[in-house]
């Protein structure tokens, strides 16, 4: 096929959102995964419950992993103070160039910063490249199994504080065991499952809501 599945979501953005309305172009993704064609954004059913982890962490600095089409992106930027800093990663550039033009629509250009990379290449630098000292919020929806290394790499630099909030996507549907089980046995973190489903679909998934408690030591046996 002559376009791809991200650049069709985009089609479907510019032809039924209101350009400059966030709320319109949510719903218009929304729309196209449920009656076109399924894509992996978070959804609206654990989009909402990213809504409210978010506004009850009023965070002043937020880090995404996996921008993707920009859905997420969409979502956590409409609800941030215009002072907030957001930052999205993603390593596919026809992804980033399909995202920035649904963040575009959105009216929501001038508050992104999406860096295109690897997030093991790009967290060592976050200090240097945005004087970025540490994150309130981060939402993992990259590779799953990216998940374990890039929380521990995260601590390694320094970029959680006590308080800081990790909501990951996904922990039952790909799944990430290894991560689930490190947050939850960890001394460092309080973790917390929150029950949905995986987006458009009635397969159940969820997301784990992670919060760091300082630099401590020892594993819970
Ligand atoms: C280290 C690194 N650095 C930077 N960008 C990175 C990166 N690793 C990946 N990315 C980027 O992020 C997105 C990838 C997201 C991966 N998400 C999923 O695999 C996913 C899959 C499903 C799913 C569930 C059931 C099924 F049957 C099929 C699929 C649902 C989901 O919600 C997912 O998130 C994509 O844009 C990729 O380029
Ligand atoms: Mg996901």
């Amino acid at each position: 096929t002559r376009t791809s599945r991200p650049q069709r979501l985009l089609q479907a953005v510019c032809i039924n959102a209101v350009r400059g309305n966030p709320d319109s172009v949510i719903a218009a993704i929304d729309h196209f995964c449920q009656n076109q064609e399924w894509a992996m954004n978070v959804g609206d059913e654990k989009g909402a419950i990213l809504d409210s982890v978010v506004m009850e962490t009023s965070p002043s600095t937020v880090l995404e992993l996996g921008t993707y089409c920009g859905y997420s992106a969409v979502r956590i930027m409409r609800l941030l103070p215009p002072a907030t800093r957001f930052i999205t990663l993603e390593m596919n550039p026809d992804y980033a160039a399909v995202a920035r033009q649904v963040i575009q629509h959105a009216g929501l250009q001038d508050k992104v910063c999406l860096v295109e990379g690897k997030s093991a290449d790009l967290i060592p630098k976050m200090a240097d490249m945005f004087g970025i000292r540490t994150f309130d919020f981060v939402f993992f929806d990259h590779w799953k199994d990216c998940y374990l290394p890039d929380i521990r790499l995260l601590e390694d630099c320094g970029l959680l504080d006590q308080g800081s909030v990790v909501l990951a996507d996904n922990v039952l549907c790909p799944g990430a065991p290894e991560y689930l089980d490190y947050v939850r046995s960890s001394l460092r973190f309080s973790s917390r499952f929150y029950r949905s489903h995986l987006e458009y679909t009635r397969v159940l998934d969820g997301l784990e809501r992670s919060e760091y408690l300082g630099h401590r030591d020892a594993q819970r046996d």
